[in-house]
């Protein structure tokens, strides 16, 4: 633990884990009801045009509610999710366990109005942003670090995986186990990304926290910033996911072998929550221990490291991993530096004691949620109970939205 830490990482499970641990022991009934859409031939068309629809005894709270519905046929689907499980809103695409979903989630989900009226706003504050360049996806090169640009470059024109070496990411660190760093955007983008933030938070239009436990910061995703980090995730980090979190044949050297590098379908990543956490003492001071709603998470340092005290992250192993509640490693920001992990393994922001700390972050999805049931089809446990079949039964998640 470094000196400026103020305190130690909560390893101890959380109000939140304990909520969560309790409602695992009791799983709450839900009927299921199954209404078609569209024609239905095959048994394939069958899940994948089906719409799930939840409806609840008791109170959900504010948990995301992801389910494993065994049908009357033998098979399985997965109902990803139900955000307010109470609305009339609940009826979300499911798809077989273990294909690829009809279309991406946030596909099925941009035809929602609140989507149309977010890329409404982002359309309209691009008109008065401060850097109108940041927008623009064909200048995401001029914010990459040549000597990252180089170590993604081959990959890029030749489409193979094996051609992107993780060693030559620039200074490119093995923090620990499944956790590995490298330096990645310039200061100059930095600077100017901070800005536009502000800039944002200045104009007077809406906004909201970018998750259920950071109250501060901004979703990059609805001020019109999404293309540009659909390409980082498509050209860039696609290719170091699928090295570090892919098909173990395709694992680089680096850390293939090393604890914490399974594949959580690393080489799929098709879609992305970006926004950015801001911590100051007067504000919000710490981030509790946790897991991400996605499959793998990519944290960027924006703030320089002299603007602020304290503030690092603390990481624990896996979730259901004997190590989950173990406090494994301490990582300090970077301006500019990427940390990569599984959106599984837990961690938390220690409190910052003075100055301000911001954060890039993108939370990165394999398909439709698929991937947060990827370790029970490659034996590795999901939680602490294991994801038990479940008939018409719910499983509480640790997530945030
Ligand atoms: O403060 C950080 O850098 C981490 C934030 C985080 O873990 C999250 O927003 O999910
Ligand atoms: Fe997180």
């Amino acid at each position: 633990m470094s000196e400026s830490n103020s305190g130690s990482p909560r390893v101890f499970p959380t109000e939140h884990e304990r909520k969560n641990d309790e409602f695992r022991g009791q799983p709450t009934p839900v009927s299921v009801r199954f209404r078609a859409l569209g024609a239905m031939t095959q048994p394939d068309e069958l899940v994948q045009r089906t719409v799930v629809q939840v409806d609840f005894d008791g109170d959900p709270a504010e948990g995301i509610v992801p389910y494993l519905v065994e049908l009357d046929s033998g098979g399985e689907v997965l109902a990803p999710k139900a955000q307010t499980p109470t609305s009339d809103d609940t009826a979300e695409l499911v798809v077989a366990a273990g294909q690829q979903p009809a279309e991406p989630w946030h596909v099925t989900q941009a035809r929602g109005s609140e989507q149309r009226e977010l890329r409404r706003r982002g359309m309209e504050y691009a008109g008065q942003a401060k850097h109108p360049a940041l927008f623009q996806p064909s200048q995401l090169h001029r914010w990459l670090l040549p000597s990252f640009l180089e170590a993604t470059s081959a990959w890029r024109s030749s489409g193979q995986p094996e051609q992107l070496q993780i060693r030559r990411l620039p200074n490119v660190r093995l923090e620990t186990e499944g956790i590995v760093s490298f330096d990645c955007f310039t200061q100059e983008f930095c600077k100017m990304l901070l800005e536009e933030v502000l800039n944002y938070q200045a104009s007077g239009l809406p906004s909201r926290p970018p998750n259920s436990m950071s109250n501060y910061g901004l979703v990059l995703n609805e001020i019109g910033l999404k293309p540009v980090f659909s390409a980082l995730l498509e050209e860039h980090l696609l290719g170091i996911a699928t090295r570090l979190f892919g098909p173990i044949e395709l694992q680089d050297a680096f850390t293939a072998g090393s604890q914490g590098f399974e594949h959580w379908g690393g080489d799929s990543l098709s879609a992305h929550h970006t926004f950015v956490v801001r911590y100051q003492p007067d504000e919000d001071r710490s981030l509790d221990m946790h897991v991400d709603e996605c499959d793998v998470t990519f944290n960027f340092g924006l703030t320089n490291s002299d603007d602020f005290r304290g503030s690092d992250l603390a990481f624990c192993g896996m979730l259901g991993s004997e190590e989950h509640r173990k406090h494994l490693h301490t990582y300090k920001h970077r301006c500019g530096r990427c940390v990569v992990h599984l959106g599984k393994r837990r961690h938390g922001a220690l409190a910052i004691s003075s100055g301000r700390r911001m954060s890039l972050i993108m939370w990165c999805r394999f398909g439709a949620f698929l991937g947060r049931f990827w370790g029970r089809e490659h034996g590795t446990p999901w939680d602490s109970m294991g994801p038990e079949k479940m008939h018409l039964q719910v499983h509480w998640s640790v997530g945030m939205q």
